[in-house]
């Protein structure tokens, strides 16, 4: 296991981890009694993302140059680590009259702080972390971790046939680890691809999509479409990337939901909550598609981003648009991408 996976299973599990200079703990995992023994006199200020701390309106405290950078909120009395457990939250900024006054810096470490964003980020948590005095005086066991580093290096662990209702095609399944983080990911390989530009499709997980149905998105619909196309063309490769919510991760994509149930569409919830828009990456999904010889694809999306990162990486892809009937819960959602993130028609 790698530094930054042990890294991101500490931070899950609420134990501090050091990155570089910085000793850390995500504010929505410690608990209040080991905040107590690492910061025992209520002094670590709090780090947060720069889109957090812009959807808390501290961006005018800010340098103007670097509008998205993180920033560090200083300890004051009153931020109790329940109340910055709430400020982190975007879920009660409609319930919270006030979340200030608050006093902003710029952090020092920047290449530590923003591993430390990083690490958090990946684990799934809320883009916020209590920044620690240097603990050497106290016999508590830390995690070391480096920066994580995007998922691109990928091994194939396990391959078996697998047949799929309604799919008239033989199916086999590929289990993928990536070095980088010990991630598990899938690719599908739907009949015999092969000669020509096969058909690929880059699916990211989505759980409330792909299993429950949810008819908040068209992922569901995208994957079942994307499978049968590639049985009709005589084969393809599905690759499921785990990166769920864009890659937030559920408990993050299931507060975006919260959001939009108050009214914020899709870009903004990312943003109110401290991430960008989309936080993917689609180096991974290169490497696999090199490791079974596919270089040259042909590719169903709407998504120049995807487009973007496999061309970056040296695959060459021929775009195949990808629409699916809209529905009246996700036609918005749908509008959305169009008008925010670039999707293509
Ligand atoms: N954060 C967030 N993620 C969402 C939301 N709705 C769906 N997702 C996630 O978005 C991802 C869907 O990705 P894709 O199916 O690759 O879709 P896409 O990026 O629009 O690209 P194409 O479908 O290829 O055009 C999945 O990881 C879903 O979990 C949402 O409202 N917020
Ligand atoms: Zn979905």
């Amino acid at each position: 296991m790698s530094k930054a996976a042990r890294a991101i299973a500490a931070l899950r599990a609420g134990r501090p981890v050091t990155v570089g200079g910085l000793t850390i703990a995500a504010v929505e995992t410690v608990t209040d009694e080991l905040l107590s023994l690492l910061d025992p006199d209520a002094r670590a200020p709090i780090l947060l993302s720069g889109a957090r701390a812009a959807a808390l309106g501290l961006a005018n405290q800010r340098d103007a140059a670097t509008p998205d950078a993180p920033v560090l909120i200083e300890r004051a009395d009153w931020l109790t680590p329940s109340s910055v457990r709430s400020l982190v939250d975007a879920g009660q900024d409609f319930a919270r009259f006030s979340a200030g006054p608050l006093t902003t810096r710029s952090p020092e470490h920047s290449d530590d702080t923003s591993a430390a964003l990083g690490l958090v980020r990946r684990a799934g948590l809320l883009p916020a972390l209590w920044v620690l005095s240097d603990r050497s005086a106290l016999s508590l066991e830390s995690c070391e971790a480096t920066a994580a580093i995007a998922p691109r290096t990928a091994t194939i662990a396990a391959r078996a046939a697998l047949p799929v209702e309604g799919l008239d095609a033989e199916v086999q399944i590929i289990a993928v680890r990536a070095e980088e983080d010990g991630s598990e990911h899938v690719a599908l390989q739907v009949g015999a691809p092969g000669g020509r530009a096969p058909l690929v499709r880059l699916h990211s997980e989505c759980l409330t999509g792909d299993v429950f149905g949810s008819l908040k998105c068209d992922c569901g619909p995208q994957l079942r479409a994307a499978l049968r196309l590639m049985a009709e063309d005589g084969g393809g490769i599905l690759l499921y990337l785990r990166q769920e919510g864009r890659g937030i991760g559920l408990a993050n994509k299931i507060r975006a939901y919260g959001l939009q149930d108050r009214g914020l569409d899709t870009v903004e919830a990312n943003r109110r909550l401290g991430f960008a828009d989309d936080e993917r990456d689609f180096a991974l999904a290169a490497a696999i598609l090199r490791s079974l010889g596919h270089r040259e694809i042909r590719l169903l999306t709407n998504n120049p981003a995807k487009l973007a990162g496999l061309e970056a990486e040296g695959i060459a892809v021929t775009r195949v648009p990808h629409h699916l009937p809209a529905n009246p819960h996700n036609a918005h959602y749908l509008a959305v991408k169009r008008a925010k993130s670039g999707h293509l028609d």
